[in-house]
């Protein structure tokens, strides 16, 4: 079976939000986009928006869908959906994570990412670097 997951890409001031998995969940103390599985009869979108309110409080909207990542971990196969996603409001508290950082696109590569979000990150630096060019 093949356990979907939603994650997002916030996007402020030229940053992107990125978490630190805790010691307890799987794939402990791994960096990823915030995000989980998406329940029953739940759109990817609502999935996202309950998620981000849950472990960040924050309020954000999903902008545009980017290309999912299929992943095997042991047993466990994810489907892993990325979302470019606008920030609207609220202040971060962490429910579940260890830590988080706001980093601009260069900085992205020096983290240790979940295996499933490397290919991510790939293609946001690939959307970033379009808009640099296409900006100058
Ligand atoms: N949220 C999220 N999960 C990711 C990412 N990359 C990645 O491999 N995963 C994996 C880790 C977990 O195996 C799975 C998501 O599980 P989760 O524990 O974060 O989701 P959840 O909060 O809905 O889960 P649960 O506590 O209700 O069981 O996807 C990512 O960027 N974001």
């Amino acid at each position: 079976m093949i356990t979907k997951v939603t994650c997002a890409l916030i996007e402020q001031y030229g940053r992107v939000l990125i978490t630190q998995r805790s010691e307890t969940m799987p794939q402990a103390m791994l960096w990823e986009f915030p995000g989980g599985k998406i329940e029953e009869g739940e759109t990817e979108e609502a999935c996202l928006v309950r998620e981000i309110q849950e472990e960040l409080n924050l309020s954000i909207t999903p902008l545009q869908r980017l290309t999912p990542v299929l992943q095997t971990y042991g047993d466990k196969t994810i489907e892993l959906i990325p979302y470019l996603c606008q920030y609207n409001s609220g202040a971060i508290r962490l429910a579940e994570h260890r830590s988080y950082h706001w980093v601009q696109p260069h900085d992205m590569t020096s983290y240790n990412w979940c295996q499933a979000d490397i290919p991510i990150v790939q293609e946001y630096l690939a959307m970033a670097a379009e808009q640099f060019l296409g900006n100058k």
